[in-house]
């Protein structure tokens, strides 16, 4: 497995390359095809970049966008990150992507998980993929320790996977392994001392135990401190 680990002098410099990166990516996919997908984190990592991204020129109107992974919340909670999505990427030019749910209201995510994938499945393989990673070593939703990660990390996974997992204040929906990993493009972003540490940490280490390791082979990883 390899990656390429890009580290930044600071979080800012980081931000406006990454957006600038992934925004040359887009342009690049959607000169090669009508329509392109590109999936992101929720979390607190990534606003800053969407931030960054909203106001980038492109053809928007042909960019589906979508979460890695969503937790069980109503879209107005706090903790939504189709929120997040909303607030700070869906907004100014990127307004005018369309946003594939990965939330739809009912108690449980197994209720409607099927429907959700089924929107999904045409904008399968994902061109671009930004992704971010805990401390754990978890990313998206696949947690150490979570009810099915196993299943999630199999190479026949479902496109979607309900989670329940310890370090999971609340159920969650997340895109699985194959899916992360087979994307044409790949992208981790992670802050930290802390988040770097757990990323060499993962060296040698099975993804049951450290997820991020489901999605790193050819990744882009972006690191400031
Ligand atoms: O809960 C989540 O956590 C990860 C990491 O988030 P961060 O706050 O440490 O940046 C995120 O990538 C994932 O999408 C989110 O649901």
């Amino acid at each position: 497995m390899s990656y390429e680990f890009n580290s930044y002098p600071d979080r800012e410099m980081l931000v406006i390359a990454l957006a600038d990166r992934i925004a040359g990516e887009l342009r690049g996919a959607l000169a090669r095809a009508e329509r392109v997908t590109m999936a992101v984190p929720g979390g607190t990592s990534p606003g800053p970049v969407f931030d960054d991204l909203c106001d980038v020129e492109l053809d928007w109107h042909r960019v589906d966008v979508m979460l890695t992974d969503e937790r069980w919340v109503p879209e107005d909670h706090d903790r939504s990150n189709t929120r997040l999505l909303r607030d700070r990427l869906l907004v100014g030019k990127a307004a005018a992507a369309r946003l594939l749910p990965m939330y739809l209201p009912c108690r449980e995510p197994e209720e409607r998980l099927e429907e959700l994938a089924e929107t999904i499945r045409p904008n399968l393989p994902l061109s671009i993929v930004l992704l971010g990673m805990g401390t754990d070593m978890h990313t998206a939703s696949l947690f150490p320790g979570a009810d099915t990660l196993r299943d999630a990390l199999s190479r026949n996974a479902p496109i979607l996977m309900p989670v329940r997992a310890p370090g999971a204040d609340e159920p969650r929906v997340t895109l699985t392994a194959p899916v992360l990993g087979g994307a044409l493009s790949k992208h981790v972003l992670i802050f930290g001392e802390e988040k770097r540490a757990a990323l060499e940490g993962a060296r040698g280490k099975s993804a049951e135990d450290a997820p991020i390791n489901a999605i790193l082979d050819g990744a882009q990883v972006h690191w400031a401190a």
